[in-house]
């Protein structure tokens, strides 16, 4: 018969109860980590010591808010203006449960550990990827010399004809947005939005399908197949929104008789046919030499095809690649262009000017995405990408929103040897010490660069709690001084991606709606600011839910 919780048990001829055995596991647990602990404080320390009772982002501080005592999840963004007052680089210990870690706000150690070359002894740990390895290996979560196979195939699919028609998705989408949600409707003078991230997912969700995938999906719920089959469309949504399940609960409780689980499980089966028969697809296109979609996925299939086989990837990777744009490039993205909006309506001055400047270039009516032509008496529409370029104002707003809400807020590392580090001394202070990290002397070591602590850093920003773009006015693309897509060969790939989406969509936005925010019954402009613009992580980070009040502008001259 098993033994209840309160029952005794039998150990060796004595009866032994429950309670006891418990105590007794959790006693030896605490004396040995108390042992490692001592030894641990007895080491040289060379960077400042920070105390918690448990690890973040690990199991049980993760249950735990975080306070004072327990580091939480957003430890980080709690103690931005703090962590880092003594040292750049901090050590943080935890007293009861996990590994210590460094915590770093330098960019020159950043550059140091997210290399990705093959001659570094930094790596990115398998764990810190793990969720984003159900679809197959790739670029994300790969390393060293795997990491390099898929970038060298990934990597071209990122070029000017996908721009062109992320520029241009980004207009339909908007259009649609306004149209289906009735936006556009005649008379209609504001338009109140409780949750402006609602909006932002589903925007950068359609753009990823439109321009990552290459499914044509509109802001409207798509029609049922005449097959009775699930749209493409909606399995791609349930994927999605379910991908934590999936993940985490095992294959068989999805073959449970509950509704729900039965739809995702046949949301995913459909999924991956369906990615099977495109890749084929696309394979026939490519070889047939006909005129190719310039989406992310037929790219590269293309770009695959051109490789010789001992660079090629398998179909899995394919898929594995073409699912992990979506998670970098979705919600990443609706994030920072949530966040943005939520400044521009604390920042009624900096909205004002980023609108002239959007009339001044693209005009009060002018579509920035394509022009007619007459050309022998045909009437021609060209597809134009140049005001991209000249909206530098546009995209300060949205990268100083990045900068403050870093929508990818750490890069965890790992040395897999003993390595030296190149510290930079304080400011003010010329040069470098160098710190040996020896691997495997804290348990397992890891680095971690915390994009919060880096972008809140006075070394690199005058004012870096004070939301100013006028920093990145007339920034050269790609510029290192951007940090927040990281930097050097490891950098965002879809950087470029998400800044033509993001200043297509806020050129037509601002041009059409002020922003302002949706303010509770007797609360002011500053207290909402307060209230709402604080960080909320969950896998990236954003802001806490933004509600906001949109106006609809007379159509205004520069
Ligand atoms: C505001 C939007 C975005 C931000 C803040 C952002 C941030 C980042 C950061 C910090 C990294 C480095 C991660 C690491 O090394 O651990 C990264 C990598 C990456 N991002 Fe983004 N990202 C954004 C949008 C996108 C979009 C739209 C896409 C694709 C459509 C994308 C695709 C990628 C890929 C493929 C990598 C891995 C590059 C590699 O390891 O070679 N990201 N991103």
């Amino acid at each position: 018969m098993a033994a209840s919780a309160s029952s005794p048990l039998s150990v060796l001829g004595s009866v032994v109860h429950p309670m006891s055995a418990v105590a007794a596991i959790l006693g030896v647990y605490t004396v040995i980590n108390a042992f490692k602990l001592v030894n641990f404080l007895r080491t040289t320390a060379y960077f400042p010591r920070v105390y918690s009772i448990f690890q973040p982002f690990a199991l049980p501080g993760l249950l735990f808010p975080t306070t004072s005592w327990n580091s939480g999840l957003d430890w980080h963004w709690a103690g931005r203006f703090k962590t880092y007052a003594e040292a750049e680089t901090v050590q943080l210990v935890p007293l009861v449960s996990g590994i210590s870690n460094l915590w770093t706000s330098n960019v020159d150690i950043a550059r140091q550990v997210a290399v990705g070359s093959h001659r570094s002894k930094w790596f990115k740990p398998e764990g810190s990827s793990q969720v984003l390895l159900m679809w197959g290996m790739n670029i994300v979560a790969a390393d060293g010399s795997m990491w390099r196979k898929h970038r060298r195939v990934v990597g071209p699919a990122f070029g000017v004809d996908l721009y062109k028609l992320v520029w241009k998705k980004s207009r339909d989408i908007y259009n649609d947005m306004m149209n289906v949600e009735g936006w556009d409707r005649e008379g209609r003078k504001s338009v109140d939005i409780p949750v402006v991230q609602q909006y932002m997912l589903k925007f950068a969700f359609l753009v990823i399908i439109n321009c990552g995938f290459g499914f044509p999906s509109t802001w409207a719920v798509p029609p049922s197949s005449k097959d009775g089959t699930m749209p493409i469309q909606e399995a791609l949504r349930l994927v999605i929104e379910h991908n934590m399940l999936l993940l985490f609960l095992p294959k068989w409780i999805f073959r449970l008789p509950i509704a729900k689980l039965q739809r995702v499980r046949a949301a995913r089966e459909r999924l991956i046919s369906f990615m099977h028969e495109q890749i084929a697809k696309r394979q026939e296109d490519v070889a047939s030499g006909k005129e190719l979609q310039s989406d992310a996925f037929t790219m590269l299939v293309k770009a695959n095809q051109d490789e010789d086989g001992k660079y090629a990837l398998d179909d899995d990777e394919l898929i594995g690649n073409i699912f992990v744009l979506m998670f970098a490039g979705h919600e990443t993205t609706a994030h920072t262009l949530a966040a943005t909006l939520g400044f521009m309506a604390l920042h009624q001055d900096i909205q004002e000017e980023v609108l002239q400047q959007i009339l001044e270039i693209v005009g009060s009516e002018r579509d920035p995405v394509s022009i007619v032509i007459f050309l022998m008496k045909r009437v021609i529409n060209v597809q134009i990408f140049d005001d991209y370029g000249k909206l530098d104002k546009v995209l300060a707003i949205f990268y100083e929103a990045a900068r403050m809400f870093p929508a990818g807020h750490v890069l965890i590392r790992e040395a897999s040897e003993d390595t030296i580090l190149q510290v930079q001394n304080p400011v003010g202070e010329e040069g470098t010490t160098s710190v040996p990290i020896q691997k495997g002397t804290q348990a397992r070591f890891q680095l971690i660069v915390d994009m919060i602590g880096l972008q809140y850093n006075p070394r690199y920003f005058d004012q870096p709690e004070v939301y100013r773009p006028s920093r990145w006015y007339g920034l050269p693309a790609d510029s290192e001084a951007f940090t927040a897509f990281s930097i050097g060969p490891r950098a965002c790939l879809g950087r470029r991606f998400a800044t033509v989406e993001a200043t297509c969509f806020l050129a037509l936005l601002l041009r059409d709606w002020k922003v302002t925010p949706l303010l509770k019954e007797g609360e002011t402009e500053k207290q909402w600011g307060e209230r709402v613009m604080h960080a909320n992580i969950v896998v990236t980070l954003g802001a806490r839910d933004i509600p906001l009040r949109f106006e609809r502008r007379p159509v205004l001259q520069p």
